[in-house]
């Protein structure tokens, strides 16, 4: 990476990774898009940026590029700020925008050497395109043939061009098969690795679930949670769901009464629990069996996912895409 002045320098080694101060971004008189919005991410952090369609995410990505501006209020980003320091950001950032543009003639191959030229880095073009497994042969043809997979790949290439410390994603996976979806998480955990800081949108919850150490959740425009995804659990008080499945149903059944537990449904012989506090858990299989269940079956104990928290905090479903499956981390 080039440029660096010797004052940017000690400001590049601050601690946040973007540093977002009262922003608000109308569009005309009707529409506002982000709504006063304060957000800090540290270095090295993988950090989930969440919300429903049309919260306001892509608004505040663009105002981080200095794609649109502002309101009011102000960010930087990598100790740049971000509408006057712009040409610092871009050397630094590397972003996966929503509906990148490519140009439908040119060549993979061809953007990349643009990306590279434009940052002033010296990437190895085989290098970048082995990293996001789009075939060489394929790089040497125009983008407008490319499978939307392909091309989603390219751009995360182009993303990665010159190494850089902050990589923004909006929508990674949106159009990728299982294939793309799990590059996209071995690239956000290899650069959490080498403490490179991540700033995602993902409609995925679950696959932001497995790699975030926070998420931000945004509602029409305004931050409605900050925290990782365990702090979310306990500040909204669910916690687990204890599966059972039993000899025999007892009749006077009073797990209902155990200090921790939130709710109690029977389906056939399975029993289910929700529970706020840990000790809840065990303290269910005690009185099952003192009830007079006879013998546990089967059970199964589920911590409460990132797709109930984002219901319970926007009051929405979560997004299309966002019951596909992840493993976890
Ligand atoms: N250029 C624009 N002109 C007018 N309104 C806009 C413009 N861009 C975005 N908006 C509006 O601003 C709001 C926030 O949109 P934005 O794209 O930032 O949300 P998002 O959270 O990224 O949504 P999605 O998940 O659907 O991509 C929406 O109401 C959107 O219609």
């Amino acid at each position: 990476m080039n440029g660096a002045a010797p004052g940017d320098r000690q400001r590049a080694t601050g601690d946040h990774a973007i540093r977002i101060d009262g922003l608000t971004k109308r569009y005309g008189a009707d529409v506002l898009a982000v709504d006063d919005l304060s957000l800090s991410v540290e270095r090295g952090e993988i950090f989930g940026f969440l919300g429903p369609n049309g919260a306001g995410k892509s608004t505040t990505i663009d105002v981080l590029m200095d794609y649109v501006r502002p309101t009011a209020g102000e960010a930087t980003v990598l100790g740049f700020d971000a509408q006057r320091e712009t040409r610092a950001v871009h050397e630094r950032v590397g972003i996966l925008p929503d509906g990148y543009g490519l140009w439908d003639r040119l060549t993979g191959r061809t953007h990349l050497e643009y990306a590279i030229d434009l940052k002033g880095a010296n990437d190895a073009i085989d290098a970048l395109l082995d990293r996001v497994g789009l075939d060489r042969a394929a790089a040497d043809r125009p983008v407008g043939g490319y499978s939307k997979g392909m091309t989603q790949r390219l751009a995360l290439a182009i993303a990665l061009v010159g190494d850089p410390d902050l990589l923004i994603l909006d929508e990674p996976s949106s159009g990728l098969d299982p294939n793309g979806v799990r590059l996209v998480r071995e690239i956000v955990l290899e650069r959490a690795e080498r403490d490179k800081t991540v700033f995602f949108s993902s409609h995925i919850l679950p696959q932001v679930e497995a790699v975030c150490d926070r998420v931000a959740i945004l509602n029409r425009g305004r931050l409605v949670a900050v925290d990782s995804v365990d702090g979310l659990r306990d500040a909204l008080g669910t916690g687990a769901t204890v599966t059972m499945t039993v000899d025999s149903v007892p009749a006077n059944l009073t797990i209902d009464q155990v200090p921790g537990v939130q709710s109690v449904t029977v389906d056939g012989r399975t029993i289910r629990a929700t529970v706020d506090r840990p000790e809840a858990k065990v303290a269910v299989l005690d009185r099952v069996r003192e009830d007079g269940a006879g013998a546990i079956v089967d059970l199964s104990v589920e911590q409460s996912s990132l797709e109930d928290l984002f219901s319970a905090y926007t009051g929405s479903a979560p997004p299309t895409g966002a019951t596909e499956r992840e493993e976890r981390r």
